[in-house]
């Protein structure tokens, strides 16, 4: 990364706020400091504290100086109309999610049965599953999985936060988070009594050897590993795949026992998603079960182009990068 010219510092300092300075170090330009710098300043004006608002919007800068996201230093992140808590620990909601999130609701919103049900594997802060709650008509249930305690009392603590808020009316609809390992064979007997229409996993899914050279500083020295990479080589070895795609030969198994009308998984990108629908087509009863294959893309509005691997022909849904694969049972795609 190209070091930054001491005449910028100065600018920021003077054009914008001597705290602006501690921000360009993560910033790196002058527009992005000026927006999180007022990013912050708002947050302290919307939050009470004991502690005079100088001191706190000096720690606040200090602190994300070191590089720790934005979304763990003001504590919360937007995600379509919800307000979604975030801590260290916890996997920060991406846009690319909110986005898909919300084209997924437009679809369930067209073909809505009269109960929705919806299962989210690997929920973390349950983004997902509280951003389809809110888009969806009651009653829903949804249920969302996650391994980790602290993701788990996020996730409840994001329900109650936004109920309070009055962006979230739970009933008649119902969300519960249970803390479960989705590999453990204890799960499905507890997952099968209910008819899914959608079963959607953000599941880790980055090779160890990517997330060493290719995520961002800020990524790998602060957000939690077991939500990134996929640490299962017992597993792996069982399902017979590469260890970056454990997760996704697990959740096809449980797709097919489940047999959700609707299965989402968001990927790293083209090559993955592929290797995703490669696994569903060479397994018969998967194949079968779901004829309708998609990739979406991180824009995912319904524009089309097809292209072809091998001997499947594959449509991809919008625009940008390869995000995720959608499966389907019938042509309501
Ligand atoms: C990529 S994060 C996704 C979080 C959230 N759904 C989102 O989109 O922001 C993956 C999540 O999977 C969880 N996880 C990792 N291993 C798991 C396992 N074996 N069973 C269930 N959840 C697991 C992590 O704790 C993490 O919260």
């Amino acid at each position: 990364m190209p070091r930054l010219r001491p005449s910028l510092f100065w600018a920021a300092r003077r054009d914008i706020s001597p705290f602006a300075a501690l921000l360009l170090q993560v910033c790196r330009d002058l527009p992005s400091t000026a927006n999180e710098l007022r990013w912050i300043r708002e947050h302290i004006a919307s939050t009470s504290s004991l502690v005079p608002s100088k001191l706190r919007l000096w720690k606040m800068c200090e602190k994300r100086a070191k590089g720790v996201p934005l979304q763990y230093v003001l504590g919360t992140q937007p995600f379509g109309g919800l307000e979604i808590k975030c801590r260290p620990g916890v996997l920060i909601p991406r846009h690319e999610t909110e986005a898909y999130t919300t084209e997924l609701a437009q679809i369930l919103l067209r073909q809505t049965p009269t109960r929705l049900s919806i299962l989210d594997l690997c929920t973390g802060t349950g983004c997902i599953a509280l951003g389809l709650l809110s888009l969806l008509p009651p009653p829903v249930h949804v249920h969302g999985i996650d391994i980790s305690p602290i993701a788990i009392s996020l996730a409840n603590t994001n329900l109650d936060h936004n109920t309070r808020l009055g962006l979230l009316a739970p009933q008649p609809s119902s969300i519960h988070f249970t803390q479960a390992d989705i590999f453990s064979p204890s799960l499905l007997p507890s997952l099968t009594p209910h008819a899914w229409d959608l079963l959607i996993s953000n599941p880790p899914y980055i090779s160890r050897g990517a997330f060493a050279r290719e995520t961002a500083r800020a990524v790998r020295n602060y957000e939690p590993r077991l939500a990134l990479v996929p640490d299962r080589d017992d597993e792996t070895a069982g399902l017979g795949c590469a260890s970056e795609d454990v997760f996704y030969a697990r959740l096809l198994q449980l797709a097919g026992v489940l047999t959700p009308r609707r299965a989402f998984f968001e990927a790293a990108g083209i090559e993955q998603a592929v290797r995703v629908i490669n696994m569903v087509k060479g397994d018969a009863r998967l194949s079968g079960l779901y004829p309708q294959v998609e990739i979406w893309r991180d824009n995912p509005h319904k524009e089309y182009e097809v292209q072809r691997f091998g001997d499947h022909e594959v449509p991809f849904r919008g625009s940008g990068g390869a995000r995720a694969v959608y499966l389907c049972q019938s042509d309501q795609l």
